[in-house]
């Protein structure tokens, strides 16, 4: 039977090149690219058909930074399919980066100097913003949506005699030290990228304890330092193209230096293939390419618990009731509005 997989933030970056290599692993199977934008996301379809010509390769708009879209997306799937394999939870932004050039030239000369290129501990912060359905954006974009979808999905996900995977496209910028459970959207701090990962970290834990028992299995990948979208969002892509001797230099010494996208989808791929009774729940699975040159998948343990993921687990299933509550609100409101007009024409 078709396996049907489903990727969020399909149309570029890391996510697009995933779709390539799973189509190359097995030509049977059924793409869905869930994006935001279906201009950009027709544009990977068109790539991928011209290389896989037979494949099929369906399209969802997704935006999962908003609450109404995901339900509405979930609805799709819903009557689209009646399972889903695989679901990589792939999408993410970090928006306004900014670099601390002081952290990084003092870093450079410090014993912690490995450590700050592989996670840029320190050296990176982040302006977020409220988005429409009051929540930060960050938070809601590469965390809340994806729970949300995963709630939505569970008829599907949680199947009797089937098992489905969800993989979270997680860092190693994601950091405890950068996370506040009182202040799990990160509304006021200065990394909200860091803590949005070290929130996913978490959430897949919670999910395992949670869903193992009705087939459903989640993991966690770092695809390492990857050139995209999101990377030119740093620093402008003229800077990058200078220093890419110095990167390929900085990869001798960690190895999480992997550069491009398909580099970077070694792990979503690998996982894949992996069955998941195999997975270790607390582990992150890095994607790493070494001087030589060889692609690799390496489990690293994560500085996760299990009290302060049940803690948070609770907390996303509180604020879903209390969003789900207030769309219906705004729903009902926009109803009454439109009847009103209606009436007085
Ligand atoms: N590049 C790197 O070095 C690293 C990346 N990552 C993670 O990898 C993942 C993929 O990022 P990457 O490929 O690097 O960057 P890209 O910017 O190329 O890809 C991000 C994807 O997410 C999509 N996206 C963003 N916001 C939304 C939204 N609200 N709804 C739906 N889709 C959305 C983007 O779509 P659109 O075209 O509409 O913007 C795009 O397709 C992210 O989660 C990122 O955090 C983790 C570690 C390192
Ligand atoms: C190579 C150098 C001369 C200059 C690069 C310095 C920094 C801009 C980078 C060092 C470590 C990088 C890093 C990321 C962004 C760019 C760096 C800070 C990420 C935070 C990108 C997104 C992630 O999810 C993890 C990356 C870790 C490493």
């Amino acid at each position: 039977m078709e396996k049907i997989v489903i990727v969020t933030g399909a149309n570029s970056g890391i996510g697009l090149a995933l779709c390539e290599r799973l189509l190359t692993e097995d030509s049977q199977l059924r793409l869905c690219l869930a994006c935001r934008n279906m201009q950009r996301a027709e544009a990977a379809r068109s790539a991928l058909l011209t290389c896989h010509t037979n494949a099929s390769v369906d399209l969802l708009h997704l935006d999962v930074g908003s609450v109404q879209s995901v339900l509405t997306a979930a609805q799709e799937v819903k009557a689209r399919y009646s399972k889903i394999d695989f679901l990589y939870l792939n999408a993410g932004i970090m928006p306004n980066p900014q670099v601390d050039i002081r952290a990084f030239i003092k870093g450079l000369f410090s014993r912690n100097v490995i450590n700050m290129f592989a996670t840029a501990e320190g050296l990176l912060t982040q302006q977020d913003t409220l988005n429409s359905d009051g929540l930060q954006e960050v938070f809601a974009t590469n965390l809340f949506g994806h729970f949300l979808m995963i709630r939505e999905l569970e008829p599907l996900l949680c199947q009797t005699g089937h098992t489905s995977r969800v993989v979270w496209t997680s860092s190693s910028n994601a950091r405890r030290s950068a996370f506040n459970i009182e202040d799990m959207q990160h509304r006021n701090g200065t990394e909200p990228y860091s803590s949005s990962k070290y929130a996913s970290d978490m959430l897949s834990l919670a999910l395992n304890r949670h869903k193992n028992s009705q087939g459903l299995f989640s993991s966690v990948i770092c695809p390492g330092l990857v050139m995209t979208n999101l990377t030119y969002g740093i620093l402008p892509s003229f800077f990058w193209n200078i220093i890419m001797p110095i990167m390929w230099l900085i990869r001798i010494f960690t190895n999480t230096f992997t550069l491009t996208p398909y580099n970077g989808a070694e792990a979503l791929h690998w996982l894949f293939l992996q069955k998941p009774e195999s997975l270790d729940a607390r582990a992150k699975y890095h994607s790493l390419k070494s001087g030589l040159g060889t692609n690799y998948t390496q489990p690293r343990p994560m500085d996760v618990d299990d009290e302060m993921s049940e803690v948070l687990y609770k907390k996303l299933l509180k604020l879903e009731i209390v969003v789900r509550r207030q769309l219906s609100e705004k729903n009902a409101d926009n109803q009454a509005h439109q009847q009103y007009l209606n009436e007085t024409k």
